[in-house]
């Protein structure tokens, strides 16, 4: 029977049918200020994720929540909050929905009270059989307070018939599927989890003794903590009064982290399984004008996240390097906003032209990445208008074609451009005297590899190839999700 009449839910009403981002996790174990730690932490991951933060903490008899829409500074700066987050551990999250609605029941962490006691989450990814598993759990008696995919890890978690809590969580993460990055509290530990192939980031760090966990290395900066090391795809880290423990339940697979850490999530600052975030992004620049430079003056980037490839190819290219477009600082990513109407707005509020370096001269502008062309064409237009003679668009990815069900949450394919328009469509629709991209194996030239490996590729690139490296379950089995509230709830 239809899950659809047996009150499922759709995945477009899941996921909305928005360009999405990432979220960002950060836990502290034993430290007396484990949730203003946190909070710093989050600060630092705000480009994860603007949609919401949360944190809870636990003072060895009490859990404490405080979780909100908005960013990481306009609620956890004030100090009412942060005194309720009592005790030494502590988790946060700042989220960038992936799937399930803006508003505040999906706000992570998530708690509950389980057998044996509390236990929040955090997570960093996206589930692709959550749906399945949610239609079944919901057949089965379970009553779901949110509509996030992360809430069927808990649903798990509380329905494993094991004794230890540890066991319990390893066999809820036996039954999940796609990219899970995860930090979980319970009154005596602090856990850690890495999906099998490593698709989303989670490293530990140290600070005085106390393990951190946290998605970029930027989050141990800002605290003055150490990095320890990355956590491993497949690892469970279970941090306790005890020591630090680790399990790897399942059977080692080739990782498969990510390519688009690299490209645009991460922070240019952090160090992504070894290597620095901004040295790639400018080898990017490189690699990019090695294959497509073209005579011009100035080479402009587009900010934030396109200035190191531009000065990556401006070295390469010789041509000089300009801020030709400026950037307002008080107006964030508009690659995450949750509506085309706000994002387009959001474009225009961010950038302005430097006409002072555009008039009249032919300029090459350099993007890491176009996804629905939203800041191409605002970006391009303002360049004639404010005199240049030429545009050249250069991008430091190859074309978007398909989308992400790992966290990002890419629209789907008719609203991604490269999968609506050819290069030359696309050259025309952005309205350019020339368009190029980097290639595959620039790409992966500009990450130290020779190229590419087809058979077992060294990350997930599914955003440019299509091949995506977990079974999309939700998908191929169309899971009905028709609607999952109707309690409607003001974000
Ligand atoms: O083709 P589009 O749909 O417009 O999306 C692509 C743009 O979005 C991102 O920037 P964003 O403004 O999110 O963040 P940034 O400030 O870090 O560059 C990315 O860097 C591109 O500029
Ligand atoms: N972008 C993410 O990592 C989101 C986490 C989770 N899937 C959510 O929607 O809340
Ligand atoms: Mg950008």
């Amino acid at each position: 029977m239809d899950a659809r009449m047996q009150g499922g839910i759709t995945e477009d009403e899941l996921h909305g049918d928005t360009l999405r981002e990432e979220c960002g996790v950060f836990g502290v174990f034993g430290h007396p200020d484990a949730a203003a730690l946190t909070a710093l932490g989050l600060h630092a991951l705000q480009h994860r994720g603007q949609e919401a933060a949360g944190i809870v903490s636990y003072d060895g008899e009490h859990f404490h929540s405080e979780r909100r829409l908005g960013l990481v500074g306009d609620h956890f700066s004030s100090g009412t909050v942060m005194e309720r987050l009592k005790g030494d551990i502590a988790i946060g999250h700042v989220r960038y929905s992936t799937t399930g609605e803006t508003i505040l029941r999906n706000v992570q962490p998530l708690f509950a009270d389980l057998w044996g006691g509390g236990f929040a989450i955090g997570h960093n990814g996206n589930l692709t059989n959550a749906i399945t598993l949610r239609n079944e759990l919901v057949r089965a008696g379970a009553i779901f307070q949110s509509t996030s995919d992360t809430e069927t890890i808990l649903q798990l978690v509380a329905r494993s018939q094991s004794p230890r809590v540890m066991d319990r969580f390893v066999d809820a993460l036996r039954q999940i599927e796609g990219a899970y990055a995860l930090v979980a509290l319970t009154p005596k530990k602090l856990i850690g989890a890495r999906d099998p192939l490593g698709i989303r980031p989670l490293i530990l760090g140290n600070l005085h003794g106390a393990p951190i966990l946290c998605s970029e290395t930027v989050a141990l900066d800002i605290i003055g903590a150490d990095f320890v090391r990355e956590i491993e795809p497949g690892e469970i880290v279970v941090c306790t009064r005890e020591g630090i423990e680790s399990l790897h339940p399942f059977p080692p697979q080739r990782p498969r982290p990510c390519v688009f850490e690299y490209i645009y999530f991460a922070r240019p600052d952090s160090i992504v399984d070894g290597r620095s975030v901004y040295n790639v992004r400018k080898e990017l620049g490189r690699q990019l004008a090695i294959e497509s430079n073209v005579e011009a003056d100035v080479v402009i980037p587009v900010p934030d996240s396109g200035v190191p490839a531009a000065l990556g190819f401006a070295r390469e290219s010789g041509i000089p390097f300009e801020l030709g477009i400026i950037r307002n600082h008080y107006v964030g990513r508009t690659f995450i906003e949750p509506t085309q109407h706000i994002r387009q707005l959001g474009v225009k509020l961010k950038h302005n032209a430097n006409r002072a370096i555009v008039e009249g001269k032919r300029i090459i502008l350099v993007d890491d990445s176009i996804v629905r062309g939203t800041t191409s064409v605002k970006i391009v237009k303002m360049m004639y208008e404010a005199g240049a003679r030429e545009v050249h668009m250069r991008i430091a990815s190859p074309p978007i074609t398909h989308p992400d069900f790992y966290g990002i949450d890419t629209p789907s394919r008719d609203q991604l451009l490269a999968a609506k328009y050819d290069l030359a469509g696309m050259r025309d629709y952005i309205g350019v005297d020339s368009l190029a991209f980097i290639s595959v194996d620039g790409l992966y030239r500009a990450l130290g590899h020779a190229g590419r490996d087809a058979e077992y590729p060294q990350f997930t690139d599914h955003c440019f190839t299509g091949e995506y490296p977990t079974p999309l379950t939700d998908k191929v089995g169309e899971q009905r999700t028709d609607q999952l509230s109707l309690l409607s709830e003001i974000a």
